[in-house]
């Protein structure tokens, strides 16, 4: 203090003006980046922008993956995209997304979904599209309950009895395996859920309505839907002419009541007669009744689980495809834990650490699901320095995160050792980051990672996967991936030979217990 008084003594007139001038500055400064500036300049850079029609004439409607990532090389970390009554951030970083999903996850914790698909399709009920409220976070309870990771060792023998349908069943693929994939994915998850005996009976039937279902769904999330943009439509007759909206709504809504209704009204009744098999069905009713909660948590997992557990398997198994000499790396793997004598257990997972290397690099590698399900900000607020208004869509790119070179060094190549070199435990778990952030996390990740994980064991045990006769293993660089969300391999064929007559014994004995 002392020496303070005896500077200011000191100074000239100028200096002291100078000093203070210095001193406002500070405060200045210092006001301006602890406050937000709504009407601040500081918005993120991003494609070029039209006068009131924003980026409408250039935002993507298909290849969002790969088109954010071309915008982040040109415009940095996060990405601005002014889109009709919507500002619209694409976070490419890591780090970025981890403040405002995890650490700011009270601001940036809401959905923003269209009328069209909440009301008149019906949706309101899915818990991706909910608001973060008490009723989400009963069903996020539900959800821990039946498949948390502390729940998921019972649900072993039906991952396992069905990792053996799944080999004998690859064993007739001549051609893309996608359909093998994704019956035998959404076997497992609607008989998680409504148990054997009711799979047994109606499984084809309840498949089939759900895709339906869904693909309704898809297509309406790639739509702007006019009823969303001038509410006043919302009172437009369906019999007018230009009422097809809400004909189609009505029509998908009957569809949803379905999917919601029917199974769980039929595992009411086996449970009141004490014939429901042990499930996710029968645990939530004992625990917790046959409220709309139960019914609704039940009747999500196919949604939300068939295509994305689906698509992991695929990519793997393509990735096998491409990179046989991984293939065999893995077979000798598993080899000497398993032997050759009986098929994988779950359990085995902990003593195979190449072939959970190879699982994390075939998430990462060309990330198959890119995009998660963008988030929306409740306030405004800076995040470096940018500025972000209350009601933003914030769209994390996985793809982005999964292939930053400042994180993996060599994104571009197929490296599975990267998981485990000495310094392999600073890497992000891929197993974890694409299930997302937050208190949004997606709560079927156990479930996802621990089924997908050991069907492909299960295959990789028993099979080669090799092209069908007369064509060659494509180059992995010359592979196409679909521009959809899911980026699966345009093609796919192949035929899944078992490796030796060890592998026909195995695969003979199990259909002979069949
Ligand atoms: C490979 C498979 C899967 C992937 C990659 C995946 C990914 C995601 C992602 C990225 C989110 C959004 C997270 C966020 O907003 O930050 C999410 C949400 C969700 N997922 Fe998954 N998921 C998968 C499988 C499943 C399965 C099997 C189930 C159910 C059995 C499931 C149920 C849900 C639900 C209910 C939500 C909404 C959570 C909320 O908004 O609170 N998912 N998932």
């Amino acid at each position: 203090m002392q020496a303070v008084q005896t500077l200011l003594s000191n100074a000239s007139p100028v200096q002291l003006g100078a000093a203070a001038t210095a001193l406002i500055c500070v405060v200045l400064v210092y006001a301006w980046s602890t406050k937000i500036h709504p009407s601040s300049c500081c918005y993120p850079k991003g494609p070029p922008r039209l006068p009131l029609l924003g980026n409408s004439h250039n935002f993507p409607t298909e290849n969002w993956g790969v088109i954010f990532n071309e915008w982040q090389k040109l415009y940095g970390d996060i990405v601005y995209v002014q889109l009709p009554g919507m500002p619209f951030y694409i976070i490419n970083s890591l780090e970025i997304a981890q403040e405002l999903f995890n650490k700011r996850a009270k601001l940036n914790s809401e959905r923003r979904i269209g009328y069209m698909i909440m009301n008149l399709m019906g949706w309101s009920w899915l818990p991706a599209f909910m608001s973060p409220d008490a009723l989400h976070g009963r069903i996020r309870t539900l959800f821990r309950r039946g498949i948390g990771p502390t729940k998921m060792p019972s649900k072993d023998p039906l991952i396992e009895r069905k990792a053996q349908d799944f080999v004998l069943d690859l064993q007739g693929v001549r051609g893309n395996p996608k359909s093998t994939v994704l019956n035998t994915v959404g076997m497992v998850i609607i008989e998680l859920a409504y148990g054997r005996g009711i799979v047994k009976e109606h499984g084809d039937e309840m498949i089939a309505l759900n895709l339906e279902a869904m693909n309704l769904l898809e297509k309406a999330i790639l739509t702007v839907w006019t009823v969303d943009l001038i509410p006043l439509l919302r009172f437009w007759p369906s019999w007018m002419p230009g009422g097809e909206f809400k004909r189609s709504g009505a029509y998908c809504k009957q569809l949803v009541d379905r999917i919601r209704q029917w199974p769980f009204q039929m595992a009411i009744e086996r449970h009141k007669a004490g014939t429901l098999d042990h499930c996710f069905a029968d645990d939530l009713m004992n625990e917790f009744g046959t409220s709309f909660e139960v019914r609704d948590t039940l009747a999500n997992i196919y949604f939300a689980g068939v295509d994305t557990t689906s698509t992991l398997i695929i990519r793997f198994l393509h990735t096998m495809f491409i990179y046989p000499e991984v293939t065999k790396k893995m077979q000798s793997e598993i080899d000497s834990v398993v032997g050759r004598d009986r098929s994988p257990t779950v359990k085995d997972r902990n003593d195979l650490p190449y072939s959970n290397a190879v699982w994390k690099e075939a998430i990462r590698y060309k990330c198959s699901m890119p995009l998660g399900i963008p988030h929306s900000s409740n306030e405004d607020q800076l995040i470096n320095g940018y500025f972000i208004p209350k009601g933003s869509i914030i769209n994390p790119n996985f793809g982005s995160m999964l292939s930053d070179p400042n994180i993996w060094g060599d994104p571009d190549v197929f490296r599975p050792e990267r998981f485990l070199s000495s310094d392999a435990s600073a890497l992000p778990d891929p197993t974890t980051l694409i299930f997302g952030f937050g208190p949004r996390i997606c709560p079927g990740m156990y479930f996802a990672d621990r089924t997908g994980f050991h069907l492909v064991i299960a295959a990789m045990a028993l099979f080669d996967i090799n092209p069908l006769p007369g064509e060659s293993v494509p180059h992995p660089t010359k592979v196409q991936y679909l521009k959809r969300g899911m980026r699966l391999p345009v093609k796919f064929d192949c035929v899944f030979t078992p490796r030796d007559d060890k592998a026909r014994q195995v695969l003979s004995s199990l259909a002979l217990s069949r």
